[in-house]
């Protein structure tokens, strides 16, 4: 059972992009509760909106009209600062191209969200990054730049990362994306344990593998969310 308060809760999200050859609506008035704990799938073909739905959840990008409610805040209602300081300290953001910065070490990686939000001192937070590497088994490479290790282990580095604040919620846009079969079964596994442990996760994906994995499973198709399947 989980608590009946959601942690995340979409109403009547709407986003339409303005394009040259007229308006292009990728949401058409989402609404949708999440819950502690769950791991979400969400998946749906090329141009259904899983990219805009995670650019939505993370305030990334506005939304058109609606309301995104992370507990008692409205996250439509931030400013840009407000945003980039809320995002960082309740939602680790995960992509299929990793994004780690390529100049910089495993374990600087992992403290440049810390330093952002100043959410620990700097004794503590390097103590923690390396508890985070150590997570995810990447200890040994915590000084190595992020072109001398594996895609798998860079996705690795990435989740730990995503995970250096401590959020409440991780979202993941394809995170298996380029990674073999084998690799992806790790990644899986790893969000399995978090949400295990409390963390809500929400995967977007074209991958219908995906649906063996989660909890709870939703397709998106042009622009529109329906649930299929939840064992909550
Ligand atoms: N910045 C943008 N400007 C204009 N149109 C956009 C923009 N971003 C997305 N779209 C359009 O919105 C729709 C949804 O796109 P979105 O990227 O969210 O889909 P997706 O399901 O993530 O697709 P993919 O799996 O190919 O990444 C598509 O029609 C896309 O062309």
């Amino acid at each position: 059972m989980h608590n009946p308060k959601p942690l995340l809760s979409l109403r009547q999200v709407v986003k339409v992009y303005p394009t040259r050859s007229g308006d292009i609506t990728a949401l058409k008035g989402i609404d949708a509760e999440f819950y502690r704990g769950e791991f979400v799938g969400i998946v749906g073909k090329s141009g259904a909106g899983k990219s805009t739905l995670t650019h939505m959840i993370s305030g990334v990008d506005q939304v058109t009209s609606g309301e995104v409610w992370f507990e008692d805040t409205p996250v439509h209602t931030l400013s840009e600062d407000q945003k980039a300081l809320w995002r960082g300290r309740h939602v680790g953001v995960v992509y299929q191209t990793f994004q780690l910065m390529p100049s910089l070490s495993l374990l600087d990686n992992i403290l440049l969200p810390m330093e952002f939000c100043g959410t620990y001192q700097r004794g503590k937070s390097e103590e923690r990054a390396l508890e985070l590497l150590r997570a995810v088994e990447l200890e040994d490479h915590a000084f190595k730049k992020p072109s001398a290790i594996s895609g798998g282990q860079q996705q690795r580095a990435a989740i730990a990362r995503a995970l250096a604040n401590d959020p409440p919620l991780i979202v993941a846009d394809e995170p298996t994306g380029n990674l073999d079969t084998a690799t992806a079964e790790t990644i899986f596994s790893l969000f399995e344990t978090l949400a295990e442990r409390g963390t809500t996760i929400l995967i977007v994906s074209h991958d219908r593998s995906l649906e063996d994995r989660v909890s709870r499973l939703l397709t998106i198709t042009d622009g529109e969310l329906s649930e299929m399947r939840s064992l909550r």
